[in-house]
């Protein structure tokens, strides 16, 4: 059986994930002319590395087509019911950190909570004529965090493909669950975090598919093993 690490072909977490896999010892090289999107593992039989974006590793995971990936934990939780059933987090990297947030606009001077939030969406159709718009591109994070865990039921997902944070001044929703790291683009979009809206603190992680197979097999605890310990060794 081929292993199949998946690793970012671009953008922001590219370069570090390459510096953990060779910390690792994991020395990567290309097959084929340097414009490849396949890799192998020196010294390590039958193992391929598939380079593919951050967004892209995550849809893999889901669909069980790699054994591990490394990308950003807030895309897998968005890309898939069930998570931890389907994927193990087998290692956080230390880079690609961002929250995925829970703003309003600042001028909601008493909305700071998510149960003062709550009762905003509770009484917004009888002072609004609608429900509670909220612009997000992670609508299975916003679901779960806003129905499930604050049993907040009266709202409406507005589907955001990029530049979430302009939506509320653009009148397309009222507030937006979207990434932050430094929190300059809120603060330009004059949005606040509530108190407690952070979902969740992503970084960048190995995750493993949970796969028959991997039981037993000496090249997956490998890989796990040498990751984790670069991460440690990083640490220091
Ligand atoms: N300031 C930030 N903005 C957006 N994403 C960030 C930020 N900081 C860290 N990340 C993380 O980086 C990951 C996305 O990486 P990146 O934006 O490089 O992907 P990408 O190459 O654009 O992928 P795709 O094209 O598939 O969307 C996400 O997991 C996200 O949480
Ligand atoms: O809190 P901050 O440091 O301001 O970062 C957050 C912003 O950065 C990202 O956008 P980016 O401009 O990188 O575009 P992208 O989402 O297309 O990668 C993200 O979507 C946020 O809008």
């Amino acid at each position: 059986m081929t292993i199949t690490i998946a690793l970012p072909s671009k953008g922001r977490i590219k370069e570090d994930t390459a510096a953990v896999f060779e910390r690792a010892g994991l020395a990567i090289s290309a097959i084929g002319n340097d414009r490849s999107y396949r890799a192998r593992v020196d010294g390590l039989e039958g193992v391929e590395i598939a380079y593919l974006s951050a967004s892209e590793i995550a849809r893999e995971l889901a669909g069980g087509s790699v054994d591990f990936g490394v990308t950003g934990e807030d895309l897998v939780r968005e890309g898939m019911a069930d998570v931890d059933e389907k994927v193990e987090f087998c290692a956080r990297l230390g880079f690609g950190q961002a929250d995925v947030v829970v703003a309003v606009p600042e001028i909601w001077l008493d909305v700071e909570t998510m149960e003062d939030l709550g009762d905003v969406a509770a009484d917004f159709r009888a002072r609004h004529g609608r429900r509670l718009g909220i612009a997000t591109k992670y609508w299975r994070l916003t679901q779960q965090f806003f129905s499930r865990q604050h049993g907040i039921q009266l709202y409406r997902i507005v589907e955001s493909l990029g530049a979430t944070e302009g939506a509320p001044a653009a009148g397309q929703a009222d507030i937006i669950v979207d990434i932050t790291s430094t929190g300059s683009t809120l603060k330009a979009n004059h949005l606040k975090v509530l108190d407690d809206g952070v979902i969740l603190s992503s970084e960048a992680c190995l995750v493993r598919a949970r796969k028959q197979g991997h039981e037993g097999d000496p090249r997956i605890r490998r890989i796990v093993e040498a990751v984790r310990s670069a991460v440690a060794s990083g640490d220091g």
